[in-house]
C-alpha cells in the first residue's frame, strides 16, 4: 500500500473571498506505517483528512493510493472520526456489520468478519450492546472495528480519541499501539495532541496555520514496545518538547 499526497492545496471561495486553507502539502504512508500529521485548532488538518478521504476534491495536486488518484470515497480507506459515528439505534454487531452491508458482501462473510473484528477490538462479549450501554472507549473500539472489518488499505483516524478523558484516552492509545504491532495496518492520525502523535506514530508532520502546510516531519525511531515507560523516558520527553517549542513557535501566527 502507499499512500501518497502530493504537492496538494486547497482554496476555499473565489476572487476576493477565497481563502487559501492547504498550500503544497506532501507526505506518504506506507505499508504498515503509522503517520501523524499534528498541528493547532485551524492548521487544516480536517481538510486534508476529507481530501485523503475523496469526500472533497483537492485545488491543486494529486492524491493517489497504490498509484489510483482518488476521486470519492471508497472502501480502500476506512474512516474513524472523533465522536457520533455509530447508529444509537443499532448494536455494535450491527454497526460493524453496516458498512459491510453496503458494500454487499455475502451474509455469511459479514457474519464472520463482524464476530472476528469485535474480537480483535477486545469486545466480542458485547456484540449485542447498544452504543449507549457502552463507555467512549468501547464505543470508538466498535467504530475502530467497523471500520477493519471492511478490509481498508489505510485506516484514516480523525482526531478518535478527542472526546474521551484523559485516562480513558491513554488506554486507547496503548490499544491503538497493540492493534497496530497485531495486525500490521497502515495508518494516518490527525491530532492536535503531540504527545499522542509521538506516542503512536513512525513520523510526525508538524502543521501550521494560514495556509496550512507542513513545517516540520520528524522520523520517530523511539522503542515504543511499553507505552508508559516510552511517555517517561528522556528521548521522549526531549523530542516532545523540541517539538512543542516547534508549535508554541507557531502561535503568533494564530493570534494574527
Ligand atoms: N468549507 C469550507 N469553507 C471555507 N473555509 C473552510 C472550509 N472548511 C474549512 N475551512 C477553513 O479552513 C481552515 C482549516 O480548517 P480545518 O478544519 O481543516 O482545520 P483543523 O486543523 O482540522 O482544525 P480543528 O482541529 O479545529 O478541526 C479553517 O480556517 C477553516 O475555517
Amino acid at each position: 500500500m502507499h499512500l501518497s499526497v502530493d504537492n496538494v492545496s486547497k482554496t476555499f471561495g473565489v476572487g476576493r473571498t477565497a481563502k487559501c486553507v492547504l498550500e503544497g502539502i506532501s507526505f506518504e504512508v506506507n505499508t504498515g506505517e503509522f503517520v501523524a500529521l499534528v498541528g493547532s485548532s485551524g492548521s487544516g488538518k480536517s481538510t486534508v483528512m476529507r481530501l485523503v478521504a475523496g469526500l472533497d476534491r483537492p485545488t491543486a495536486g494529486v492524491i493517489t493510493v497504490d498509484g489510483q488518484p482518488v476521486r470519492g470515497p471508497g472502501s480502500d480507506r476506512g474512516m474513524v472520526f472523533q465522536k457520533y459515528s455509530l447508529y444509537p439505534w443499532l448494536t455494535a454487531a450491527q454497526n460493524v456489520a453496516f458498512g459491510m452491508e453496503l458494500q454487499g458482501l455475502a451474509r455469511r462473510e459479514i457474519r464472520e468478519r463482524t464476530g472476528y473484528y469485535l474480537e480483535v477490538v477486545g469486545l466480542g462479549e458485547s456484540a449485542r450492546r447498544l452504543p449507549r450501554e457502552l463507555s467512549g472507549g468501547m464505543q470508538q473500539r466498535v467504530a475502530i472495528a467497523r471500520a477493519l472489518a471492511a478490509q481498508p488499505k489505510v485506516l484514516l483516524l480523525d482526531e478518535p480519541f478527542g472526546a474521551l478523558d484523559l485516562q480513558i484516552r491513554e488506554s486507547m492509545q496503548e490499544f491503538l499501539h497493540k492493534l497496530w504491532q497485531r495486525t500490521g495496518l497502515s495508518a494516518l492520525l490527525i491530532t492536535h495532541d503531540l504527545e499522542e502523535a509521538l506516542l503512536l506514530a513512525q513520523r510526525v508532520h508538524i502543521m501550521a496555520p494560514r495556509p496550512g502546510r507542513i513545517v516540520r516531519s520528524v522520523q520517530v525511531d523511539l522503542d515504543h514496545q511499553n507505552m508508559a515507560h516510552l511517555r517517561v523516558s528522556p528521548e521522549f520527553l526531549s523530542l516532545r518538547e523540541d517539538l512543542a517549542q516547534c508549535l508554541r513557535g507557531l502561535e503568533p501566527a494564530l493570534a494574527g
